[in-house]
């Protein structure tokens, strides 16, 4: 079934380029959800495309604002998709803290409770999302596609592209929950847990980077990963070298940066947005 289309919410001039923010009813999250879209000025019709996801707590605007990114894609010609993290409004159930519930969609398909009916972030970033840029008027090429984010959107780019061989020309994360079954990272054992009703089945591997990357067939696209070493979460939640050294053994092209003194927030993010959009424009051939 084809999704609704989306509406324009607003559009905005920046970098000589426009950012587009629209909203939709998503079949898939059962709910009015919205995204951004950051397209450079162009006379290519065919524009690639780098999918943004966003960590814990955040919206579509976190990153559009804070995350320093519409300059170099517009010296690269390459557009970036920014969407919301979980189901949202009204019926969609939340959670007191914040990393369950609204803003804490984990892209994952929830299979238990009352997050079974909304939470399906991962059908909706793989299929529904990408049916409805189509549906938009850009001058976009879904075809050309990269795939990126922070924290648990680094977690969910990393399971989504090593779920879709062939699909991304490149993966990226900063500081991404890269193993977010192991018995020392709270916010998978948490949530995973109450979304596939145990973080430790079959069920919740399949959304853990470290343990997909061991059993990957047919995964080539080259991965950059940059972390903080003055990131509270880094030893605490996200294990980001139990994935660098599994990919590692595995023959993957995978760049791990440590950089000493970053935390985990946008100054970090936004310091390095630059590298990961030129990695992905260099994958994407722009
Ligand atoms: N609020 C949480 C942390 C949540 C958090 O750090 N979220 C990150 C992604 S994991 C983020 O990007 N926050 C929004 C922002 O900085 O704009 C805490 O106090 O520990």
């Amino acid at each position: 079934m084809s999704p609704a289309p989306p509406k324009t919410l607003s559009t905005v001039r920046a970098f000589d380029g426009v950012l587009h923010r629209f909203q939709h009813d998503s079949g898939v999250l059962k709910s009015s959800t919205v995204f951004s879209v950051y397209v450079p000025d162009t006379d290519d019709q065919q524009l690639p495309v780098i999918y943004y996801l966003s960590g814990l707590t955040c919206t579509d605007e976190n990153c559009a604002q804070k995350g320093c990114a519409f300059g170099p894609l517009r010296e690269r010609g390459v557009a970036m998709v920014f969407p919301d993290t979980s189901p949202r409004g009204e019926g969609t159930p939340d959670d007191a803290a914040y990393d369950m519930g609204q803003g804490a969609g984990f892209y994952v398909d929830a299979t238990e409770g009352v997050w079974a009916e909304r939470f399906q972030m991962y059908s909706y970033i793989v299929d529904e999302l990408p049916e409805t840029l189509k549906a938009c008027g850009l001058p976009l090429n879904l075809n050309a596609c990269s795939i990126t984010g922070h924290s648990m959107g680094g977690h969910g780019a990393l399971t989504i592209a090593l779920r879709n061989p062939g699909r991304f020309a490149s993966v990226s994360a900063f500081a991404p929950i890269a193993n977010p079954t192991a018995e020392d990272c709270p916010w998978g054992q948490k949530t995973l847990g109450a979304y596939l009703g145990s973080a430790s089945s079959d069920k919740a591997k399949l959304h853990d980077a470290t343990e997909l990357v061991k059993s990957c067939e047919g995964f080539s696209a080259p991965i950059l990963i940059d972390q903080g070493a003055s990131d509270n979460f880094y030893k605490t939640q996200l294990h980001p070298e139990r994935f660098v050294d599994a990919a590692k053994a595995k023959g993957l092209d995978v760049t791990y940066r440590l950089h000493e003194g970053y935390d985990h927030s946008y100054f970090f993010v936004s310091t390095f947005m630059r590298d990961h959009i030129e990695f992905h424009a260099r994958a994407l051939k722009k």
